[in-house]
């Protein structure tokens, strides 16, 4: 038994502010169910959680990155859809699977407020404001048209939490609150750019890779997740440029939003 589950890019942190908003891109975690034990690090830990005892999954990314592009939420959402579905479930609520989603990344200490935004949007696709603490989702819409993004994994940057300088997390959550409430009335640029302002201070996040995207036309950028990956968005006539300035930093990659939900879930 197979199951893809969407991996994303952040529109809103919510580390700080407990309030985040993220979006699915079109490329994929696939899990594949087998019976047999098995210690798989957080697909088990998923498993387990749901009675999945004496089965594992074999996981696959579409992409080639990792570390911020909502690779934890995805692989657990596409590890519980597969079991599910062996199970005779074929339309979980998302609610169901953003709990145990949140659950078991917390206690696996793969994220921090149980990441319920980022999950959402690996299931819903599209863009997808969350509150994480209630883990609800307060508004979902269609992704920007005509916009792309552009993936950064730079070099010599590791994955930037826990924060490097956490008296700013006060402040951190104040300009991320205003991102999320940006993100809520659809205009997801300008949340992504406060989203940047929020967290770089906070972070320690390197400034450079977000300058130079905004130089080579790209319409905003930010930190995607907790890093290290970058993302610009970028409409299409500019992707070149934002490729070519990024080239030299390190790993770069073209994705598409993705709007549509994944396969067989019914809401
Ligand atoms: N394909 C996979 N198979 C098994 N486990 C995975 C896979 N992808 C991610 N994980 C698990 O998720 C953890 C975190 O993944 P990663 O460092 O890619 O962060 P991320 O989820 O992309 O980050 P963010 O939450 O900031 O978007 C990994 O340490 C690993 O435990
Ligand atoms: O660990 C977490 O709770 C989170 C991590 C990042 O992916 C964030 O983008 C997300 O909003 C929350």
């Amino acid at each position: 038994m197979r199951a893809r589950a969407w991996l994303g890019a952040t529109i809103v942190n919510a580390v700080a502010s407990w309030k985040g908003a993220a979006v699915a891109i079109s490329e994929h975690i696939e899990a594949r169910l087998y019976k047999g034990s098995c210690d798989c690090g957080l697909p088990c830990m998923a498993l387990r959680a749901v009675g999945g005892d004496g089965f594992c999954v074999e996981a696959s990314a579409s992409l080639g990155f990792r570390g911020g592009v909502k690779s934890s939420s995805a692989v657990v959402n596409a590890s519980l859809l597969a079991f599910l579905r062996y199970r005779g479930v074929h339309d979980p609520s998302p609610r169901f699977i953003v709990d145990v989603n949140a659950r078991v990344g917390i206690e696996a200490g793969v994220s921090v407020t149980g990441a319920a935004d980022d999950a959402y949007a690996s299931l819903l696709g599209g863009v997808v404001v969350v509150d994480n603490r209630r883990r609800v989702v307060v508004k979902r819409y269609e992704p920007p048209r005509d916009t792309l993004v552009v993936l950064l994994k730079p070099r010599g940057v590791n994955r930037l939490w826990p924060p490097c300088r956490p008296e700013l997390r006060g402040q951190a959550a104040r300009v991320a609150e205003r991102a999320w409430e940006e993100a809520l009335e659809g205009r997801v640029f300008e949340a992504v750019r406060l989203n940047w302002e929020a967290y770089r201070g906070y972070l320690c996040a390197p400034l450079e890779p977000v300058r130079l995207a905004l130089e080579a036309g790209a319409l905003a950028a930010s930190l995607s997740g907790l890093g290290p990956v970058y993302e610009a968005f970028v409409e299409e006539d500019a992707v070149e440029r934002v490729v070519a300035a990024w080239r030299a930093l390190g790993e770069v990659t073209v994705v598409r939003l993705e709007s549509r939900p994944v396969c067989c879930l019914t809401g």
